[in-house]
């Protein structure tokens, strides 16, 4: 189904726009949220480290262990920094960010739309839940149907009490193994999906099995996997074989930890992280194997470390770095213009 007003537009905090306006889109962002519920304790002996953490000589420290530091989950704090990346963003050639921060984590709908008005640059923000440990026992306690009337009057009428409108649904937030409040908020999403035509966008759990287990949850319960996008796939899926067969299942493919280069991942410590080469080499392979149209990229900035203020590679990363890496490596500029303009334009243009 479709809703007339939206059909053929994509949703801003400002309101709607014609699809053709985005630009190159970041499809995977947060300008503001807390990220404390998944603090990570640093490693023995780093706690005085933990305690002070913004100075020159523990930048390293900190991109190592972005989590194990209080104050580098607060990105809520940093409004004023986050303004000047997304000017700086705008000068790189970027037109659009998704913001996907949604119920449990801090949405801020407000400072989005003053972001927005203080930019130019579009943003599109989110509707729906973060995973399980952040869901209120509201949340728990509420039915499909409730879910789903939630989640649409988040993307009809406004979210928190405002009337700033959501434009996805997500990114909605699920574990390995789903829970059962996870996929209660997953039916709630496909059914939302199913009656507004809009864009969805998911965070699996930690485990190669994760994405596929989602997507089936979402297509038994009506939703559209070729409106659907599955994040993080750089540390979910490693083996390229596995990556090609959740390919076939039709959602668009999105690596978006561009710029996190880490050692030792502390959610699960048996993965490797991949440098952005690598995440660039896979990028390649889903091309010639014939998923151009299906790449997303994004940084998903989520603590203070990334950002430029802090020594970070910011907003900009992608634009400034990975495009000519990307130039560099055989991607045509028509591949790159696929990936930053055409795939996000299609996905977030209601039906
Ligand atoms: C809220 C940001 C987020 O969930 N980012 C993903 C982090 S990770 O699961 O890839 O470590």
């Amino acid at each position: 189904m479709s809703v007339p007003r939206l059909s053929g537009k994509v949703q801003t905090v400002l309101g709607l726009v014609d699809p053709d306006l985005l630009g190159r889109t970041m499809t995977h962002e947060h300008l503001t949220m807390t990220f404390d519920c998944c603090y990570f304790p640093p490693p023995a002996g780093d706690e005085a480290i933990a305690e002070n953490p913004f100075q020159m000589r523990h930048m390293h420290w900190l991109r190592q262990n972005p989590y194990g530091c209080r104050e580098n989950l607060l990105l809520q704090q940093e409004n004023a920094a986050v303004q000047d990346e997304l000017l700086a963003y705008r000068e790189a050639g970027g037109g659009a960010v998704v913001e996907n921060t949604t119920a449990g984590i801090d949405r801020d709908l407000p400072t989005l739309k003053r972001l927005a008005e203080n930019t130019g640059v579009h943003i599109v923000a989110g509707a729906g839940y973060y995973v399980d440990c952040t869901h209120s026992e509201a949340t728990r306690g509420a039915s499909v149907e409730k879910l789903t009337d939630i989640i649409v009057g988040e993307v009809l009428r406004g979210a928190d009490g405002t009337d700033i409108r959501c434009g996805v649904i997500g990114e909605i937030g699920t574990g390995w193994p789903v829970t059962e409040s996870e996929a209660k908020v997953l039916r709630a999403t496909a059914q939302a999906q199913a009656q507004l035509g809009c864009p969805v966008i998911i965070h699996p759990g930690r485990d190669p099995a994760a994405p596929a287990e989602v997507v089936r949850i979402l297509q038994e319960a009506g939703g559209d996997i070729g409106k659907t996008v599955m994040s993080h796939l750089d540390r979910t899926i490693f083996d390229e074989g596995e990556l090609l067969e959740f390919a076939t299942l039709g959602s668009y493919l999105e690596y978006d930890l561009f710029g996190t280069e880490m050692l030792n991942y502390p959610y699960d410590l048996t993965l490797d992280m991949p440098s952005d080469s690598q995440r660039v080499k896979t990028l390649a392979f889903l091309a010639k194997e014939g998923y151009g149209d299906k790449i997303l990229v994004a940084h998903d900035i989520h603590t203070k470390n990334r950002l430029t203020k802090y020594g970070g590679h910011g907003y900009s990363h992608i634009l400034r770095s990975i495009v000519p890496k990307m130039l560099m490596r055989g991607f045509s500029q028509q591949q790159v213009d696929q990936i930053l303009i055409d795939n996000p334009k299609r996905w977030l243009t209601f039906k």
